[in-house]
């Protein structure tokens, strides 16, 4: 499990996160919804030690990784995969090549052994013959799963995903949210997703965590989320449709 208690994150006098408190279980998928800059991307920053609370304490497993070291840390990203907003692939290595980083990083296997972890993992995310590609011959959503590929490469117990579907038209944007769904099922991790896209939420995550003002107005499973008679919830989920939807400007 992990494990947020009491975060705090400020930027001088201007507090992000104010003393919140998230539990995310073994095995599920939570989604945290939220303004713009309300500090989504930076509870993923956290969890993954790319940053440190200003105040509380992180746990992973029981495990209290707040003071950890940077090599201290590098042991506990092992576990851990994150798909980053805009895909974030090094355009001068081959698709393989990306996929292959982490695992020639920290596993010490011959090269055929990672060449067939690379096409089981393209496989997966339904990419198949495009180890020699380079990135910026494949369109945004064929860049999604390559991330996913290389993230799910060292086979991660937690997947961090920030705005998987950022940038893709409706169509794309269900085929990933399909292979979160897929990924999630197969390797049983546990899935952390910060999105703006209430279709994606819905439809990957089994809780919904709400964040205004640096605290959390709601976290509860997606039925109770969907159905919740606060009217900013509701305000938030309608618009957040509706803009998808085109029916409002965004
Ligand atoms: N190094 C920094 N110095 C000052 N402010 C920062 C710094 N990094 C982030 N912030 C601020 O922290 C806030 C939270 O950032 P974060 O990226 O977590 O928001 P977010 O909810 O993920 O936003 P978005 O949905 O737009 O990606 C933002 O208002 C941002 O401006």
């Amino acid at each position: 499990m992990i494990r947020l208690q009491d975060i705090t994150v400020a930027y001088g006098s201007r507090v992000i996160l104010n003393h919140i408190n998230l539990d995310i279980r073994d095995g599920e998928t939570l989604g945290i919804l939220g303004a713009s800059g309300s500090g989504k991307s930076t509870i993923l920053r956290l969890i993954i030690g790319l940053q440190k609370p200003s105040g509380g304490h992180i746990f992973i497993d029981g495990q209290d990784i707040t003071g950890f070291t940077e090599d201290e840390m590098d042991q506990v990203r092992l576990h851990m995969g994150m798909v980053f907003q805009y895909s974030a692939l090094f355009d001068s290595m081959s698709v393989g090549e990306n996929v292959a980083f982490g695992l020639r990083q920290h596993r010490k296997l011959p090269e055929e052994e990672i060449r067939k972890i690379v096409r089981e993992k393209l496989h997966l995310v339904g990419l198949d013959h495009v180890e020699d590609m380079m990135p910026n011959d494949l369109s945004g959503g064929m860049k999604k799963r390559v991330s996913l590929a290389r993230a799910i490469a060292l086979e991660p117990r937690v997947i961090l995903y920030d705005e998987p579907t950022a940038g893709l038209d409706p169509l794309r944007s269900m085929d990933i949210n399909r292979l979160i769904v897929t990924t999630q099922s197969q390797l049983h991790t546990t899935s952390v997703i910060v999105t703006h896209d209430m279709e994606s939420a819905f439809f990957v995550a089994d809780r919904l965590a709400y964040l205004e003002n640096g605290v959390f107005r709601l976290i509860a499973d997606k039925d109770t989320f969907r159905d919740s008679p606060d009217e900013h919830i509701q305000r938030f989920i309608n618009g957040g449709l509706m803009r998808q939807e085109g029916r409002c400007a965004p």
